[in-house]
């Protein structure tokens, strides 16, 4: 299939819609509240239903802020944005966009790792697309009421049993759905009303959902298996029949699914694994921004990954597919990694319990006999690693002995805790810098505040090493080159990209990555690099790529890419009818059936 559509949402084109009265003030895509001009009030039967003052969006958002910062808790700040989101989303997104960095761990990690743990308790109003694995048989017709093939563009769908590090969440993994796309339209300009948020509810193992009698998903164990795989399947293939424009982005599945789905649909269509290669994508570009400070080559790094899961394996991977990109052979590549999980240093004799993910990096027993391989001091010793990253939801796992004993063998130590939310990190900044005298490069899965060295009093900002970094820029260049697969290159382009933004390369003491206030200037530039690699590929399937042999090709894609990136501004709203109505079901206007 080919198109040549563009975008069907530029910036500023107008919005139609066939609502009125009550009905348009409480539909959220449409909802202007205070700023409906006069003509629109009018037209759309709003006079008495709105006080008489027309406010423009600034003045909207001063009093939003207002009532967010007279919340007295952060889980109310959230609760606060979950129902502006339900009410006006054209006003939650520019609160968000003016105040990105206090408020996106809020409405994201670490904050909504407890609103969906609190779901059903704080349920008000339903969002999302919610899939029962009991009405298998409805999944297609479901999810038919959400457009037609040009109206969906990105589509987050979990199971809910491995939210963050807190587990199996059941049907609240809905709130992960969301927050995903919150970043994909805050940092990655796509467009709100063209995402969708799934949750494909397979039941639950987490005892105190299934003892609570206000849990509102399905109340029974999951469902494992084919009947499982079933299910799944059933809504990926009505993905690909309903919305094969669109990219599908896989969150938080468990350990048992995650790789198995992604290597299953990944070479069928635009998909992707977050924990797996979201994570993967914005390591590397930190490994790469440390390497380079630290006066190392990248390829000659020795990588110790604590907690051998879904996202420490992605991470094992995509370090090992680097080194061989630069020439190594995989032998080789694979000495320099080595995994730890609950067994510890993993080895060949742990193989009846291995994934086969697990089993590339296992190390003969015979090079560990005189090292006690459960213990991580021990372990670092051997292995001498310049990188220690944490994946393994094992709070304070990397102890002041560890973290000293990696300095005593390489003089600026990579350490990077990267498990969520921020309780469970395997280490605290602040230590892991007082230990080392300030000599450690460390970056965070959570936001940390900045740390004053009392020895010296240098103070430092933590880069925040999460996959939200990555994957707008990734999601943003597949959404509109249309690419027909997300290859490994261009995963690749996306990390040397984002390596290049590295605040460190100008200034050894800044972060190892850009700031999250930073991520939708720095999503363009990824997703221009995404873009001309799928183009490459002959990945890409919508025609008016600006091309590459062409002077000025580059900036002229950055512009192509910004020009089709949404953002959070009124359009004026104009009355649909019968015509519109069925151009919009074509994609050639803006309406949206779902609203
Ligand atoms: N910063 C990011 O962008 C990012 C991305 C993905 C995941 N994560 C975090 O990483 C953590 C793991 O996520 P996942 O999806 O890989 O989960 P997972 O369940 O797939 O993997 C966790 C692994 O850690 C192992 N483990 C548990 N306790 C351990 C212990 N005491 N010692 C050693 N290993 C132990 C488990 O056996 C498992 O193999 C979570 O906290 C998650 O929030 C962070
Ligand atoms: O959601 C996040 O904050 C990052 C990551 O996807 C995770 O599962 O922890
Ligand atoms: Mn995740």
């Amino acid at each position: 299939m080919s198109s040549s559509q563009p975008y069907p949402l530029p910036a500023k084109t107008p919005l139609y819609c066939a609502l009125e009265g009550k009905a348009l003030l409480s539909t959220p895509t449409f909802n202007k509240g205070s700023a409906f001009t006069a003509t629109e009030r009018t037209t759309f039967a709003l006079e008495g239903l709105l006080p008489s003052t027309i406010q423009t969006l600034d003045q909207q958002v001063q009093r939003a802020y207002g009532q967010y910062r007279a919340c007295d808790s952060d889980i109310a700040k959230n609760a606060f944005l979950t129902s502006m989101k339900e009410q006006n989303e054209v006003l939650y997104y520019a609160l968000l966009a003016r105040n990105v960095k206090e408020m996106l761990p809020i409405v994201y990690t670490p904050t909504e790792g407890e609103a969906i743990g609190n779901y059903s308790r704080m349920f008000r109003r339903p969002d999302g697309c919610f899939l029962s694995v009991l009405e298998k048989g409805k999944v297609e017709g479901l999810l038919a009421g959400w457009g037609g093939e040009d109206e969906v563009d990105y589509i987050v769908v979990s199971d809910g049993e491995e939210i963050l590090g807190i587990g199996d969440q059941g049907v609240g993994g809905i709130g992960i759905s969301i927050a995903k796309l919150v970043l994909m339209t805050l940092c990655g300009g796509v467009c709100m009303l063209r995402t969708l948020p799934v949750i494909l509810d397979c039941g639950t193992n987490n005892p105190d959902l299934l003892n609570d009698e206000l849990y509102l998903g399905l109340r029974q164990p999951r469902v494992r298996g084919r009947e499982y795989d079933d299910f799944v399947d059933s809504f990926v293939q009505a993905v690909r029949k309903l919305f094969p424009k669109a990219t599908l982005h896989f969150e938080d599945f468990g350990l048992g699914n995650a790789r198995r789905l992604l290597e299953k649909y990944r070479p069928e269509m635009a998909c992707f694994n977050d924990d797996i290669q979201g994570t993967a994508v914005v390591t590397m570009a930190t490994i790469i921004a440390a390497a380079w400070v630290a006066k190392v080559e990248v390829l000659d790094l020795r990588v110790l990954v604590y907690g051998a899961g879904t996202a420490g394996t992605g991470i094992a991977d995509q370090f090992r597919d680097v080194v061989i990109e630069g020439g190594k052979s995989k032998v080789e590549a694979v000495k320099q990694i080595w995994l730890v999980d609950k067994q510890g240093l993993l080895l060949h004799s742990h193989s009846p319990t291995l994934t086969p993910a697990q089993m590339a990096y296992a190390r003969a027993d015979s090079d560990f006999v005189s090292v006690n391989t459960r213990d991580l001091t021990c372990i670092v010793r051997a292995v001498k690693p310049h990188v220690l990253i944490g994946t393994s939801t094992h709070p304070n796992a990397f102890a002041e002995s560890t973290v000293k004993e990696m300095s005593t063998h390489v003089p600026r130590p990579i350490i990077l805790p990267l498990s969520n939310p921020t309780r469970l990190h395997e280490a605290r900044p602040s230590d892991v810098l007082a230990w080392t005298d300030g000599k450690a490069l460390v970056a965070t899965g959570s936001p940390f505040p900045p740390v004053t060295l009392g020895k010296t009093g240098k103070t430092y900002s933590i880069a925040e090493c999460n996959n939200a970094i990555a994957f707008p820029g990734i999601g943003l260049g597949t959404v509109l080159s249309r690419a027909d697969r997300i290859s490994d290159k261009m995963l690749l382009a996306a990390i040397r990209r984002l390596a290049e933004h590295a605040p460190a390369l100008k200034d050894p003491d800044a972060p190892l990555l850009p700031d999250v206030a930073d991520v939708r200037e720095v999503s363009k530039d990824v997703a221009s690099a995404v873009i001309r690699c799928a183009v490459r590929e002959g990945l890409a399937r919508v025609a008016g790529i600006p091309k590459e042999e062409e002077e000025e090709g580059e900036r002229e894609l950055k512009m192509w890419v910004e020009m089709q990136m949404w953002e959070p501004e009124y359009r004026p709203l104009r009355k649909a009818g019968p015509e519109e109505s069925s151009r919009a079901a074509k994609g050639e206007l803006g309406v949206v059936r779902r609203a």
